[in-house]
């Protein structure tokens, strides 16, 4: 007789209900919702009092994997995203190689099956070089294009600085297109004029001056006036400004938008009041901005003109992080707590339960045209983290997962605690303990047909 697994008396939060009901788990799939009769090969959970909820679908990771190990790689950082109820998630080509060929699409794909925990897919990376090849591509290879951390390894290659590639991508390209969304133009401007007035030492809180509103603002309205011009597929990345926000739609279903977008949750949890206190530690790109930016792209989250909470998380070692400001890297661990920081503003009154589920589980497996994932429904895949949402705990460097071993939430207390993450109807996370030989699949999607 094959094991299966029963969730008993559990609440689940799934497609704007919340209701509790026993779940069945077996081969890897949900198979039942209910009321279900206990049977003698059933591996009872009990879930009285716990809340279930799809696994988190986390839309942008960088896991270094392959070449930047030293930050993370696909098993540390795969492992750390499942503690935090991440059970799905598509990765970024900044690696290095950068992921500009099928070629090494492949090899990547290669290296998650033997080291990620969680389901994995990846963009493919696109910029200056390789816009001829990638045009001709099968779109079928890969979830979605994507310019972003590109800069790193060679500056000048973000699209939103290139309109002319922007257009060609755009008129040609049937894949998803989710672009990093700043004009290097105006941050090195400002780069210049705060350099000239404090040399290297520029204190982090002038960041978000340096890469301002009008630099995200201006690129993103150019990305959106020339996606609509050849009605491309046009995601705009971690948005972080209020401004921003009114350029998107909330009128019609996500299923049928052209042009998306998502906010990363570091930049609902911080603000500028925060430089002060964790200095070079919250600089990110696009930078944390102002207290009224951080409540406008909540407001939007909630109308809906934001699709969809990722995390953007960007681990770097504490020594690249603590340096002057040319030198720190931007980009910081967030994967382990994207989560528990939602459901702390659930606690605070300031979003539902339901909201956070479809921002961080259905959106995402609907933008991305995922098959079968989600969402709890009868035959999608089994996978699904289960919720104390009354267990205090702290962030402390002893129980973070991250390969380069800190995070801007240490000492940070949560009021809910992720107890349980199934993936593909595995056991994966049990109360701090993993299974860690049992790897995630890739993600099916649908290259035609939408998800419903
Ligand atoms: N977000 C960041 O500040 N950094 C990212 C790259 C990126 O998303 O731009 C990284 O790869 O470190």
């Amino acid at each position: 007789m094959n094991e299966s697994t029963l969730i008993q008396n559990v609440t689940l939060v799934n497609e704007g209900k919340i209701l509790v009901a026993d779940v069945l788990i077996a081969e890897g799939l949900i198979q039942q919702i209910g009321r279900i009769e206990v049977e003698p090969n059933h591996n009872l959970i009990d879930g009285t009092g716990k809340h279930l909820f799809p696994g988190i679908i986390d839309g942008q990771v960088h896991f270094r994997d392959p070449g930047l190990t030293h930050k993370g790689d696909l098993y540390t950082e795969s492992k750390a995203a499942i503690a935090g109820g991440v059970t799905s998630f598509i990765d970024m080509p900044n690696t290095v190689p950068n992921i500009l060929t099928v070629e090494s699409l492949k090899e990547k794909f290669d290296i998650a099956s033997k080291k990620s925990l969680a389901n994995y897919s990846f963009f493919l990376g696109v910029n200056g070089d390789n816009i001829d090849e990638v045009i001709k591509m099968d779109t079928s290879q890969f979830i979605g294009v994507s310019d972003d951390g590109l800069y790193f390894t060679k500056k000048g290659n973000l699209l939103a600085d290139n309109p002319e590639i922007m257009e060609k991508l755009f008129a040609n390209c049937k894949s998803i297109i989710a672009i990093h969304s700043e004009k290097e133009e105006i941050v090195e401007k400002n780069e210049q004029a705060f350099k000239e007035k404090y040399g290297d030492d520029i204190p982090a809180k002038f960041h978000p001056v340096i890469r301002s509103t009008e630099g995200c603002y201006d690129a993103t309205k150019r990305a959106i006036d020339l996606a609509k011009k050849h009605k491309a597929r046009l995601h705009i990345l971690h948005l972080t400004t209020e401004a921003e926000t009114h350029l998107f739609r909330n009128d019609i279903p996500l299923i049928e938008k052209k042009i998306t977008t998502e906010v990363s949750v570091h930049h609902l949890w911080f603000s500028d009041e925060d430089y002060e206190r964790l200095g070079m530690l919250i600089k990110w790109n696009p930078a944390i901005k102002t207290k009224k930016d951080k409540e406008g792209l909540l407001k939007a989250l909630l109308d809906d003109k934001i699709d969809l909470i990722t995390t953007d998380h960007a681990p770097h070692t504490l020594e690249e992080k603590q340096q002057t400001y040319f030198q720190s890297m931007s980009g910081a661990p967030m994967v382990q707590h994207t989560l528990n920081c939602m459901l702390e503003f659930y606690k605070q009154g300031l979003i539902s339960l339901e909201k956070i589920v479809e921002k961080m589980c259905h959106n995402p497996a609907i933008l991305y045209r995922m098959t079968n994932r989600g969402f709890i429904r009868k035959g999608y895949h089994a996978d699904l983290t289960l919720v104390d949402l009354n267990s205090e705990w702290t962030v402390a460097k002893e129980n973070l997962l991250y390969k380069c071993g800190w995070s801007p939430l240490e000492g940070t207390t949560f009021q809910a605690k992720i107890e349980q993450t199934f993936v593909n109807g595995n056991l994966i996370y049990n109360h701090g303990t993993f299974k860690e030989d049992i790897f995630g699949m890739p993600i099916d999607f649908n290259t035609k047909e939408k998800q419903k």
